[in-house]
């Protein structure tokens, strides 16, 4: 079991020159919080400083209550996927799945039986011997999250991880990452530009612009009738001006 941590961002401030970042968020420990936001307003960034492949220039990133400042994203208790690119051409569904285990693919009993677990909920049983190129992509993915799922850890981290798949499939991924949630309750941050994945999938929305976390709250919220005015304004159905 991986139960959730909080993930808080108090005060962050970072810049990659002109591009300048202030991020506050709360994110619940268990929950499933969706990143969105028009590109370029920092949601790979939020993530990242998360993850710990960027440090803050101020203020303080926490999980679990503890300071992350100067730990690296290894010894980070977040695994991440990103939108491709996720795994080892040469090597087979099961040692990219193994990977997440045990970086040197020394494998024990419980190891093993971790993998084979994994395989088996994400829908690859029976494809373990296959290279990344005999897979599809909506299959390659699934490797991403299997491999996540047996690194155990309490934050799970996907950056757009449905973008390159086919509406279908994205839906079916989305209720996979539901199920894995149900079952492990690990918190997960996920980056997506589409609404309806994060009114399925959500329970917090976190709404960026120009870099600045400028809306959070339960995903309810966002998707009914008093939707704040920016999230409104981002999906392009403002409230009519009175009068
Ligand atoms: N490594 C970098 N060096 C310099 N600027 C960067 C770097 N990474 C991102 N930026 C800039 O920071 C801003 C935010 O980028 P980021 O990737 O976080 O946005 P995003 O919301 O994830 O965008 P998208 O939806 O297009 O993926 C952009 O203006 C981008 O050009």
């Amino acid at each position: 079991m991986s139960a959730g941590l909080a993930v808080q961002l108090d005060n962050v401030g970072f810049g990659y020159g002109e591009a300048q970042f202030h991020f506050d968020a709360l994110l619940p420990a268990g929950e499933i919080t969706a990143i969105m936001g028009p590109s370029g307003s920092g949601k790979s960034t939020f993530l990242n400083l998360v993850a710990g492949f960027e440090e803050p220039h101020g203020g303080t990133v926490r999980i679990g209550g503890a300071d992350m400042a100067g730990v690296p994203p290894w010894q980070r208790p977040v695994s991440m996927i990103f939108q491709e690119n996720n795994l080892f051409a040469h090597l087979p569904v099961e040692k990219n799945v193994a990977l997440g285990r045990a970086p040197n693919l020394k494998l024990g009993e419980a190891d093993r039986s971790a993998v084979a677990q994994a395989l088996q909920a994400t829908g690859l049983g029976g494809k373990e011997k296959r290279l990344p190129h005999e897979l599809s992509g909506g299959e390659r993915q699934r490797v991403a999250i299997a491999r996540a799922l047996v690194r155990e850890r309490p934050v799970l981290i996907l950056d757009e991880p449905f973008a390159s798949l086919g509406p279908a499939l994205r839906a079916e991924m989305v209720e996979e990452v539901r199920a894995l949630h149900r079952r492990r309750g690990m918190t997960i941050l996920f980056v997506t530009h589409h609404p309806e994945d994060a009114e399925r999938l959500a329970d917090q929305v976190v709404l960026l612009d120009d870099g600045r976390t400028i809306a959070t709250g339960p995903a309810q919220d966002f998707f009914g009738a008093a939707a704040p005015e920016p999230f409104r304004r981002y999906l392009g159905k403002p409230l009519p001006s009175p009068g």
